[in-house]
């Protein structure tokens, strides 16, 4: 079944004749179009519009199955509206602006607006076999440069000169990097999301590095936190003990089990030893069109793993003061077990 199939599916399911998609994401997974945030689709249970505009003619004929109505807003609203009288049309309302919902307001007023959250994003969970691909593509190439930067990382380098590195190497590649590189040193490791600053390396430090590359539209996401000398026994033993947490968690991956199981097996083994409180964010989350999406693996999350599902597990733990560690894989929940898709080697401190 298409993603467009399922979507009417969900519709039905949800008692909506109509939905105006316009996360940027879910615009390009049901249509192919890949300039997202400058283009909305309309999907009813006959048809599907996507609205762009003329900077876009080619691209939406190239990329989209879909017939394009090219114009901007509002031709676009009153291009829809005569279609939409008497009907419910949901809006994605973890998206849509209070300005852009009124805009639908009065362009549409027979139309019954139904707020509508995770629609597509729950259909884009588990993976197509070209999204796993993709995705494989994007980790592939992570990896590769990660082992080309792991030797640069030394004592005296800048955390700077590390993630721009990386991002020129993932252009040459023709991808991008996934979102703003974490590059955290020493002390700065207690940041979670420490992006790259210019701080220099010293010896003794950990230092993580949260990467991934985005891949025709597609992202990959992983961490490493590597020594740069020998570093003290404390960071030592936080780093063995999210090693534990990280491992078994990925051993534990597969069809069935709850994501809120898995994030509360690892902050066992890290409360276990002493780093519950240190563990400050979920155990990880879904990869695909968006660095985050579902399933989430928070402690609070009903989700449920199914094949062709991406996730991340990367348990973590952080020390104001003193530093930080944060290993994450990239793992493909498969039909029997899972198949972890990120290869960089961990360090044995
Ligand atoms: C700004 S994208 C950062 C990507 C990074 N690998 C990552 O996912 N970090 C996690 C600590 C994170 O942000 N987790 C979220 C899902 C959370 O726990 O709320």
């Amino acid at each position: 079944m298409t993603q467009l199939q399922e979507l009417r599916h969900a519709m039905a399911r949800a008692g909506l004749d109509a939905v105006w998609i316009s996360d940027p994401a879910n615009v390009r997974a049901v249509s192919g179009f890949s300039s997202g945030k400058d283009g909305k689709v309309l999907v009813t249970q006959g048809g599907a519009t996507l609205y762009t505009d003329a900077r876009y003619t080619v691209q939406a004929a190239e990329e989209s199955p879909l017939d394009a109505f090219i114009a901007r807003p509002p031709a676009t609203l009153e291009h829809a509206a005569p279609g939409l009288a008497g009907l419910r049309v949901g809006f994605e309302a973890d998206h849509l602006t209070v300005a852009a919902l009124e805009d639908l307001r009065e362009h549409w007023p027979q139309a019954a607006l139904v707020a509508v959250q995770g629609l597509v994003q729950s259909l884009r969970a588990v993976k197509s076999s070209a999204e796993v691909q993709a995705i494989r593509d994007a980790q592939a190439l992570a990896d590769q440069v990660f082992a080309e930067v792991r030797p640069l990382i030394v004592a005296g380098a800048r955390e700077l000169d590390i993630a721009s590195e990386i991002e020129l190497r993932l252009r040459r590649a023709g991808a991008q990097s996934a979102f703003d590189l974490i590059v955290a040193s020493g002390p700065r490791g207690a940041m979670p999301h420490g992006v790259a600053s210019d701080r220099v390396i010293q010896d003794g430090d950990l230092v993580t590095v949260d990467m991934g590359a985005q891949l025709r539209g597609y992202h990959s996401d992983m961490t490493r936190t590597v020594a740069v000398g020998t570093p003290g026994a404390e960071m030592a033993r936080v780093y063995r003990a999210v090693l534990e947490a990280e491992e078994a968690a990925v051993r534990a991956v597969k069809p069935g089990v709850r994501t809120a199981e898995l994030d509360r097996l690892a902050r066992d083994i890290l409360t276990g030893h002493g780093l519950g409180e240190a563990f400050a964010h979920s155990l990880g989350h879904g990869v695909g069109l968006e660095v985050h999406e579902a399933p989430s693996l928070r402690g609070t999350s009903d989700d449920v793993l199914q094949p062709g599902m991406i996730i991340t597990i990367e348990p973590g733990a952080y020390l104001p003061g003193v530093g930080g560690v944060r290993i994450e894989d990239l793992v493909l929940v498969t039909e029997d077990g899972h198949e972890v898709l990120s290869v960089s080697p961990k360090e044995v401190l």
